[in-house]
This record gives structure tokens, C-alpha cells and sequence, in this order.
């Protein structure tokens, strides 16, 4: 079988990790980085060694920094930074195909404007169909060929059955839907918990105080889900429960390491240690929408007031274990 053509936007861990999985039946697959210096140590070292040190980059993988090569794509997979991407939308408005398929694989939302990702995709990529994919997924473990399952969601069913279709190999599996936003809020939500996990571990708040919270993650992404409209089954998934679970459960985790450099003192300035850390982006605009949808996120907001220095980590902590006792929900 022929597979369509696919370019990658993002030469970071998770857009080689996925030019890697859509070099598995196709003869070249164009990468796009948005430095021309990087493309070309990406062309000679065939390894991303800033990001994902170790890992090869497949034979068919052809490292750009000429963003017109989407020109012939049928399928555009966005892999840059949540923030950067109305930026490289924009940019890329002058080359997209008519009726390609852009699919967002970044997870977070726009923070000035409060934006969705699909959202900017619709303001900025008018000739587009847009697409998420998401789910628990490690950049390192994926290239590895580690087992996997994600979704990938489009409106149009046919859409997203086409990706499901053209992107799956045999270790990393997707799964359909046409719940576009429940997928992207699952997507960004878990990195603002995943921060909190990790502010637990490095606390040292013990396996029980893990769990309560990765549980009472679950009911505050699913209160904001439901009130912005997703579905039940999207919330459960891969993308939802799925991806909150891996993020929050390991320090493979970029946000949850981050959350646990916190919990041991470290500044925010310093806690990522120079890695992506989406969540932190993300938490204020989460609380905000929140907010304005008329949903509790204590544990959301809790994580906002640490990053933005207006509570210490153990005042967050007193904080939430302080609230009113109420039923489940
Ligand atoms: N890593 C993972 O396991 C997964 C990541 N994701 C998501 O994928 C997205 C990208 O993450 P990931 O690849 O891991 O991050 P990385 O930090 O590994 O890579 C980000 C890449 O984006 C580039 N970049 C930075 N600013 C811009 C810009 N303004 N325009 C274009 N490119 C830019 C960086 O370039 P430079 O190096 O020059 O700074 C780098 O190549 C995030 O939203 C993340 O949540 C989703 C699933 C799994
Ligand atoms: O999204 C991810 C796994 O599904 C990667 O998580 P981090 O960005 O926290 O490393």
C-alpha cells in the first residue's frame, strides 16, 4: 500500500520520535526545524543529541529548515511548542496544500489569547483539516519502538479514520475518535497535574498521597471536560485517563520532574533544568477557563499560585488538605 505523504513541523524529542514512526512505509519524510543551523547538525549527526540523545533518526527522515517543504503533504504533523504554534501556522498558511491534514500533536493552550490549538489551526490555516493526536507517549520509548496506543481525533470521522489508518504501525497503535476538543483538553490538563505529581514525589508525601491525587486530578479534568463539552469516553481514554496516568506516574515525565524539583526546593527558575515544561504554561490559562466555565480545579489553581510565587509548595499542600469535606464528585 502506498501511504500518503507526510511532512513533520518540530525537530524536537516528539517530532522525531514521530517522522521516525511515519518513516515505516514511506520513502522520505520531510522534518522541518525552525533553526536552519539545527536541520543541518540533525542531516550530519542523524540524531537530535540536544533532545533525544541516542536515538536515531531513520534513513528516510529528511531534516529541513525550508518550511515550503509541506508543499506536496497531505498530512502536516505540528509537533512545536503549544506557544509557538500560531507562529508557525502563519508561517506555513503560504505552503499548505488545500485539504491537508494538519494534526496537532503539542499539548497545551494558547496562553495570550486563551486559545485552543484546533482554534488557532481554524484562524490561521483556513485550507486546513484539522486533527489532534495525543495519548501517552514517551519521545524516547516510541523511538525505541516501545508499545504504544493514542488517539488521533478530526470532526470528520473519515479524517480521522484516514490518520488512524496512515500513522499506526504495529507498536504504535491509534485510536479514532471525533472528540477534537476532549482530546486536546486531556492532552494540556494532564501536564498541570503531572507538575502537581511530581511536587507530591519530591515532598516525599509517600505511594498513598499519590494516588488520592492522580484521582482527584481525574474528577477536575473531567469536571472541565464535560462543562467545554467532551465526551465521557474521551475523558477515560488514552488521551484523557491514559496520558494522566503515565505523566504523573513517572519522572520520565518532563512536567513531572519539574513538579518534583519543586517539591525539593528548587526555584521555578530553575526546576525545569531547561527542558520543555508545557504544563507550566498551561496552568494559568487552565484555571482561567476554568473559571469562566464556573469549574472548581483546586489542585489546578494550586499549581498556578506556586508557579506564579503566590504560595510555597507546603502552603499549596496545607491549602488542599484544609478544604471543606464534601461527597465524591
Ligand atoms: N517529548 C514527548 O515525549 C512528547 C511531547 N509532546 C508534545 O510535543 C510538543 C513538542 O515537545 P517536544 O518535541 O518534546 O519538545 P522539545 O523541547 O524536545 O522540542 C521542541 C522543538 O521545538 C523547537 N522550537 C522552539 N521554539 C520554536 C518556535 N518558535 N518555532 C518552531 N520550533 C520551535 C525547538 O527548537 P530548539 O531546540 O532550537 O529550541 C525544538 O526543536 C509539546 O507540546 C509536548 O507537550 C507530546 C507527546 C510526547
Ligand atoms: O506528553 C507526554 C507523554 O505522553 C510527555 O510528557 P512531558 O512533556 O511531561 O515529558
Amino acid at each position: 500500500m502506498t501511504r500518503e505523504t507526510l511532512a513533520v513541523l518540530g525537530a524536537g524529542a516528539w517530532g522525531v520520535a514521530l517522522a521516525n514512526v511515519a518513516a515505516q512505509g514511506r520513502a522520505r519524510v520531510p522534518l522541518w526545524a525552525h533553526e536552519p543551523a539545527h536541520a543541518a547538525a540533525l542531516a550530519k549527526d542523524r540524531e537530535n543529541r540536544k533532545h533525544l540523545p541516542g536515538l536515531p533518526i531513520a534513513a528516510a527522515v529528511a531534516p529541513t529548515g525550508d518550511l515550503s517543504c509541506i508543499r506536496r503533504a497531505r498530512i502536516v504533523l505540528a509537533v512545536v511548542p503549544a506557544q509557538a504554534l500560531r507562529s508557525v501556522a502563519r508561517a506555513a498558511r503560504a505552503h499548505l496544500e488545500e485539504g491537508a491534514a494538519f494534526v496537532i500533536c503539542a499539548k497545551g493552550i494558547e496562553r495570550d489569547r486563551r486559545h485552543f490549538l484546533s482554534e488557532i489551526v481554524a484562524e490561521e490555516l483556513p485550507q486546513a483539516r484539522p486533527a489532534a493526536l495525543s495519548g501517552p507517549s514517551f519521545a524516547a520509548d516510541v523511538c525505541k519502538g516501545l508499545p504504544t496506543a493514542v488517539t488521533v481525533a478530526a470532526e470528520e470521522e473519515a479524517l480521522a479514520l484516514t490518520l488512524s489508518e496512515e500513522i499506526s504501525t504495529r507498536t504504535f497503535r491509534l485510536y479514532r475518535s471525533t472528540d477534537l476538543r476532549g482530546v486536546e483538553i486531556g492532552g494540556a490538563a494532564k501536564n498541570v497535574f503531572a507538575i502537581a505529581a511530581g511536587m507530591a514525589s519530591g515532598r516525599g508525601l509517600g505511594a498513598s498521597a499519590q494516588a488520592a491525587l492522580i484521582a482527584r486530578s481525574f474528577a477536575e479534568l473531567t469536571r472541565l471536560g464535560r462543562a467545554l463539552g467532551a465526551r465521557n469516553e474521551t475523558l477515560m481514554g488514552l488521551s484523557g485517563l491514559g496520558d494522566l496516568v503515565l505523566s504523573c506516574g513517572s519522572a520520565q515525565s518532563r512536567n513531572f520532574a519539574f513538579g518534583q524539583a519543586l517539591g525539593q526546593g528548587a526555584a521555578v527558575k530553575d526546576a525545569s533544568g531547561g527542558k520543555l515544561t508545557e504544563g507550566a504554561f498551561t496552568a494559568r490559562v487552565l484555571v482561567e477557563m476554568a473559571q469562566a466555565a464556573g469549574v472548581e480545579m483546586p489542585i489546578a489553581e494550586a499549581v498556578d499560585a506556586i508557579l506564579s510565587a503566590r504560595l510555597s509548595v507546603d502552603a499549596a499542600i496545607d491549602a488542599l488538605l484544609m478544604r471543606p469535606l464534601k461527597a465524591e464528585s
